[in-house]
C-alpha cells in the first residue's frame, strides 16, 4: 500500500521520526496495522518538530544547485517530461480582475490544453492529457464546476483569506465550507503566518485541523507562503505542523509574496514530506507554485522531486504546480520540439 521510497536513505532526522512513531505505536495497541491512503493526521507530537530544527543551509543550496545541473533532459525525453509537468498542472488565475467568463475560457484551455497539430505531431492520439485542476478564488468555484464537470479535472479553490489568513478563524472556516458547497474538491489554505514567528505551533496546528474537518472529503492544501518565513527551519516546522494536522499536500506559497518557490525551499519542504513518510507510511504530496513561469524550471522540480522522492511523487495525487502561465511556456517549446521554430507567446495565450 505504501511502497518504501526510493532513495531515501534515512537521514538523521527522519531515524529519529521512525523511533517516535514506534514508541507511539508500541504505546497504542489500537494502532492499525495499515494506514489509510488520505493523511489522517496525528496528535500534535513536538518531539516530529524537534528532530527538524537542524538546517544545513549550504548544504542545502549545494544539493539544489547541482540536482538541476546533473541532468539535462533532450529530445523526445523533454517532450514526455513537458506533458507531465502539463498533467500535474493546478492551472491558475487568483486575479483581482477574475471575471466568470475569464475563468470559463481558462477552463476550457484546461479541457483542451493542446491544439490539434500539436496533438497529432506528437502521436498523442486518443490519450487525453490535461490539467490535474483549475485554480480560482471562492467566487469563481461554480463556474469552474459546471465548466469542468464530467471531466476529471478537480476545482481547487484558494480559501481562508487567501493570501494573507487574516480574517477571523470562523470566517475562513465558513469560507472554507462554502467553496466545497459550491464543488470545490481541493482547498488550498494559507496558515497564518505570525503563528509560526510567535513560535504558536499547536495553535497553528489547531487551525489546519480544523481547515482539514471543514473541508470534508475535499483535499486540503497547505500554503505555508515560505517567502514570508524568515528562515529554512520555519519552512521545516511548519511543514511538519501542517502534516500532523492532517495536511493532504504542502504547498510553497500564495504567489503573492516577493520570493515564491525556490528550490532549497522546495529541499526543506520534501524532505519534510520524505521524513514523515518514513516515520507514519503516509505520503504528504508536494505543491510548488508561485513564479514557475518556464518549461525549464518546471523540469528542474520534476527532476527534484525525482531524486529526493522518487518517481511515485510524480503522480497528480503527489505532485502539483500552481502555475499561471507555465502552460504557454509547455506549448512553445513543445511546438519547438516539433517545428524547430519559437512562437510568439501570444499565439498560445489563455485567458
Ligand atoms: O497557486 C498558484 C500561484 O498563485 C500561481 O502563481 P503564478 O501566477 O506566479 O504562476
Amino acid at each position: 500500500m505504501h511502497p518504501k521510497t526510493p532513495n531515501s536513505g534515512k537521514t538523521q532526522n527522519s531515524a529519529e521520526l521512525v523511533q517516535l512513531r514506534q514508541g507511539r505505536v508500541a504505546a497504542n495497541t489500537s494502532a492499525p496495522d495499515t494506514l489509510p491512503e488520505r493523511n489522517p493526521g496525528m496528535p500534535f507530537d513536538v518531539r516530529f518538530l524537534d528532530a527538524l530544527r537542524r538546517v544545513n543551509l549550504s548544504g542545502l543550496e549545494r544539493r539544489a544547485s547541482t540536482l538541476t545541473k546533473r541532468r539535462s533532459i533532450k529530445g523526445d525525453n523533454q517532450a514526455a517530461w513537458l506533458l507531465r509537468s502539463l498533467a500535474l498542472m493546478d492551472l491558475t488565475t487568483l486575479n483581482s480582475n477574475d471575471t466568470d467568463e475569464r475563468v470559463r475560457r481558462l477552463c476550457a484551455k484546461a479541457l483542451n490544453p493542446l491544439s490539434r497539430d500539436l496533438r497529432q505531431g506528437l502521436g498523442l492520439g486518443d490519450t487525453v492529457i490535461r490539467p490535474a485542476a483549475v485554480c480560482v478564488y471562492h467566487p469563481f468555484v461554480a463556474t469552474a464546476a459546471h465548466a469542468l464537470r464530467g471531466s476529471g479535472v478537480e476545482v481547487a479553490a484558494v480559501s481562508t483569506a487567501f493570501p494573507h489568513g487574516l480574517a477571523p478563524l470562523e470566517t475562513r472556516i465558513r469560507e472554507i465550507e462554502l467553496s466545497v458547497a459550491a464543488g470545490a474538491t481541493e482547498i488550498d489554505v494559507v496558515i497564518k503566518r505570525g503563528l509560526v514567528f510567535a513560535g504558536r505551533w499547536e495553535e497553528l496546528f489547531e487551525e489546519v485541523q480544523a481547515f482539514r474537518q471543514a473541508c470534508g472529503d475535499a483535499h486540503l492544501k497547505v500554503i505555508l507562503g515560505t517567502g514570508d518565513l524568515a528562515t529554512l527551519r520555519n519552512v521545516g516546522l511548519a511543514s511538519m505542523v501542517a502534516m500532523m494536522a492532517g495536511a493532504d499536500f504542502i504547498k510553497t506559497s500564495t504567489g503573492k509574496e516577493s520570493v515564491n518557490a525556490t528550490l532549497p525551499v522546495g529541499l526543506v519542504m520534501v524532505r519534510a514530506i520524505r521524513a514523515y513518510h518514513e516515520a507514519t507510511g503516509i505520503r504528504i504530496g508536494f505543491k510548488p507554485a508561485g513564479g514557475i513561469s518556464t518549461a525549464k524550471a518546471s523540469l528542474d522540480w520534476l527532476v527534484l522531486i525525482k531524486e529526493e522522492l522518487g518517481r511515485e511523487w510524480l503522480e497528480p495525487d503527489l505532485f502539483r504546480f500552481g502555475a499561471s502561465s507555465l502552460l504557454t511556456d509547455i506549448e512553445r517549446q513543445l511546438e519547438h520540439h516539433l517545428t524547430g521554430r519559437y512562437s510568439a507567446g501570444y499565439r498560445h495565450a489563455m485567458a
